[in-house]
């Protein structure tokens, strides 16, 4: 063994990364999305805000900010979002909050976004944006799931369904495309990105300086 002076540990600073994960309403992503946040430490929600109701399972702050329409509003002309965008008759928006600072520190976030609020994310730091892409096994299937979560009113539910196949059409705007069919095989390919995304040379800050060391 030679000096360990130089432990990988204390050089090895990373850039954090944003990572998204998109699908159409019902595949699964809030799902995948809880359960990455249980798993993973190093992972933290971008909690958006939206306009749309809470359901009864939701807590504000915890899985979004419910705002009213006119904070909402505020929120715009304050340019308090990294970005926003009408999706199902609401509003949601990502708030900036200190994501940059954060990502600067290392701190990875995730995010439970549309294919809209994707696009602006990677055209504003396309250095530091991950997109993953969600596929229900079947439209049958993402029918069963969005009445099987018994949150939504038949009409809304009847809402995200015509809007599936327009979600769908987006899939090749991500850089990863998974299939959820059994959830933790799906999981597991989810994990899987997020651990090897952490290790491209790019993100890898401390490399140059740990390298160097190396070297002697
Ligand atoms: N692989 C799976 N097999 C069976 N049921 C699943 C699977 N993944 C998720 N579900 C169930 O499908 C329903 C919809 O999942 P979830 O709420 O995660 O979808 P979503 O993509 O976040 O939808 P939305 O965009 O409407 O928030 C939930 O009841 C969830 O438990
Ligand atoms: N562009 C954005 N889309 C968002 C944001 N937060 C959530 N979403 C997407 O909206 C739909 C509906 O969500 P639901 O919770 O009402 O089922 C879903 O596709 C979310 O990913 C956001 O901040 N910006």
């Amino acid at each position: 063994m030679g000096d360990t002076s130089h432990h990988a540990d204390d050089t090895l600073h990373r850039r954090g990364l944003m990572f998204i994960l998109s699908s159409p309403s019902g595949a699964g992503k809030t799902t995948l999305s809880r359960m990455l946040l249980a798993k993973d430490a190093e992972i933290k929600l971008s909690v958006s805000a939206t306009t749309r109701p809470p359901r009864p399972n939701e807590v504000d702050g915890v899985h979004y900010h419910f705002v009213t329409e006119a904070e909402f509003d505020r929120m715009v002309e304050e340019d308090d979002f990294y970005e926003w965008a009408h999706v199902f008759g609401h509003r949601y928006g990502t708030p900036k909050g200190k994501i940059r600072a954060a990502l600067k520190e290392g701190q990875d976030f995730l995010f439970d976004i549309d294919w809209q609020g994707t696009q602006q994310l990677y055209q504003k730091d396309q250095q530091d944006v991950v997109r993953v892409f969600i596929l229900p096994p079947s439209i049958e299937e993402l029918h069963r799931r969005l009445k099987g979560r018994a949150t939504d009113s038949t009409n809304v539910i009847n809402a995200r369904m015509e809007r599936a196949r327009a979600e769908i059409s987006h899939w090749d705007g991500y850089d990863y495309v998974i299939i959820n069919d059994d959830v933790n095989v799906c999981f597991d390919k989810v994990h899987a990105i997020l651990e090897a995304e952490r290790m491209k040379r790019a993100r890898q800050t401390g490399l140059i300086p740990f390298v160097r060391g190396l070297m002697g």
